[in-house]
C-alpha cells in the first residue's frame, strides 16, 4: 500500500503532565473519513472516525478503518486508540442507506468489509482501545466491544439496539459483547434494543471507565496500552488469540452463510419498510433541530 508519511508537531502544552511530542500522521492518498496518527513518544496510533454528521459506517469509511489497522500492525505500533472528530456521537453505527433500498454487489461488499474489519480488530496482535466520546449505538457499540479497553464521555448511549429497526444483531455482534457484559443483562438488553447511558454502561462492565474530556479518555487509553510496557508482545498477543479465536473462527467459516442471512433478512419488505420507517423518524428529529 502507498502510505504517505507526514511529519507534523503537535503540541500538547495546554495539557498538564505531559511533554512535548510530535504525532506522524501516515494517511493513504484516498483517506477521506479518517485520521491515522502515531505518537512518536509513546508509538500509540490513534484512528479519529471522521465522516461528519454521524460517522456512520459505509463501505469506504470502514474500508480505511482496516487500512489504518494495517498501518498500525505493520508500522509496529504499541497499541491502537479509535476515537472520533465529533463532539457527540462516536459513530451511529452501520450506514443505515447502505442497507435500506440497497444494489446487490455494493451491499455485498459493504457486509463482507464489516465482517473483516471486525475481525481484523477483534482478533489484531496489538493492544487495542475505545476513547468514546459520543453516541455509540449498534455498530458503534461493536466496534467499541471489538477493542480491548473502553472509556467513555458521560451522558451518551452504547449498546446493540437493532431490534428497535427491525432488524437482528448478528451472532459475532452479541458474542464480543458477552465479553464484557454477563449473559442475562446482555439477552435481556439486546432483545430489548436497549441503549445505556454512560453511567448504566459503566454499571454493567460495557465500558471500563468515564472521564469528563476526550483527552482524558485518551490518557486513559495510553495508560491501559502502557500497562502492557513489560509484557513481550508475542506471548500478549497469542495470550489474546485465546481468548477471542472462537468467535474468529466461528465467523471466518461462515462468512459466506453469514452475507446471505444478512442479506435474506435485510430484503425481507417488512424490513426494508421498518428500516424506511427508522430512517424517516431520524431525518424528522434533524430537521426539527
Ligand atoms: C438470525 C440472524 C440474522 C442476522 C441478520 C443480520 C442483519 C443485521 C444487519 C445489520 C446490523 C445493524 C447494525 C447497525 O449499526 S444499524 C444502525 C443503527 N444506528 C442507529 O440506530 C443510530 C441512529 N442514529 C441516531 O440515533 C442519531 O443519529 C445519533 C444519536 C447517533 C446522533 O444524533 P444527532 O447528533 O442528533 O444526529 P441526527 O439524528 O440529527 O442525524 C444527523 C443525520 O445523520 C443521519 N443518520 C443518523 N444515523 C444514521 C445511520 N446509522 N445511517 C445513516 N444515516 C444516519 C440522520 O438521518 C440525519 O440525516 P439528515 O436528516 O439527512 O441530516
Amino acid at each position: 500500500m502507498n502510505i504517505i508519511r507526514t511529519v507534523r508537531s503537535v503540541a500538547f502544552s495546554s495539557i498538564p503532565n505531559r511533554t512535548l511530542s510530535t504525532t506522524r500522521s501516515l494517511s493513504t492518498p484516498s483517506a477521506q473519513y479518517t485520521a491515522f496518527e502515531v505518537n512518536d513518544k509513546t508509538g500509540i496510533a490513534t484512528l479519529t472516525l471522521n465522516r461528519p454528521p454521524v460517522n456512520s459506517l459505509n463501505l469506504e469509511l470502514l474500508t480505511e478503518m482496516r487500512n489504518c489497522l494495517k498501518d498500525a500492525e505493520t508500522n509496529k505500533c504499541k497499541g491502537l486508540i479509535i476515537t472520533s472528530s465529533s463532539n457527540s456521537v462516536f459513530t451511529a453505527g452501520l450506514d443505515l442507506l447502505e442497507m435500506y433500498q440497497p444494489q446487490d454487489e455494493r451491499v455485498k461488499s459493504f457486509w463482507t468489509a464489516l465482517q473483516s474489519m471486525w475481525m481484523e480488530l477483534y482478533g489484531s496482535k496489538i493492544p487495542t482501545a475505545a476513547a468514546i466520546n459520543g453516541h455509540a449505538p449498534a455498530g458503534g457499540c461493536l466496534i467499541a466491544t471489538a477493542c480491548e479497553y473502553r472509556v467513555m464521555l458521560p451522558n451518551f448511549t452504547i449498546g446493540l439496539n437493532e431490534t428497535l429497526i427491525g432488524i437482528v444483531a448478528p451472532k459475532w455482534f452479541v458474542s464480543a459483547f458477552l465479553n464484557v457484559v454477563p449473559r442475562r443483562v446482555a439477552e435481556q438488553a439486546i432483545t430489548q434494543g436497549k441503549l445505556f447511558t454512560t453511567a448504566e454502561a459503566h454499571n454493567v462492565g460495557l465500558v471500563d471507565d468515564v472521564v469528563n474530556t476526550k483527552e482524558e479518555a485518551i490518557a486513559k487509553c495510553e495508560q491501559f496500552i502502557g500497562s502492557f510496557k513489560n509484557v513481550n508482545p508475542y506471548a500478549r498477543a497469542l495470550t489474546k488469540q485465546q481468548f477471542r479465536i472462537k468467535e474468529l473462527q466461528e465467523l471466518e467459516q461462515q462468512r459466506e452463510k453469514d452475507l446471505q442471512i444478512f442479506l435474506g433478512l435485510i430484503m425481507q419488505p417488512s424490513v426494508q419498510k421498518a428500516m424506511g420507517i427508522y430512517l424517516e423518524g431520524l431525518k424528522k428529529k434533524s430537521k426539527k433541530q
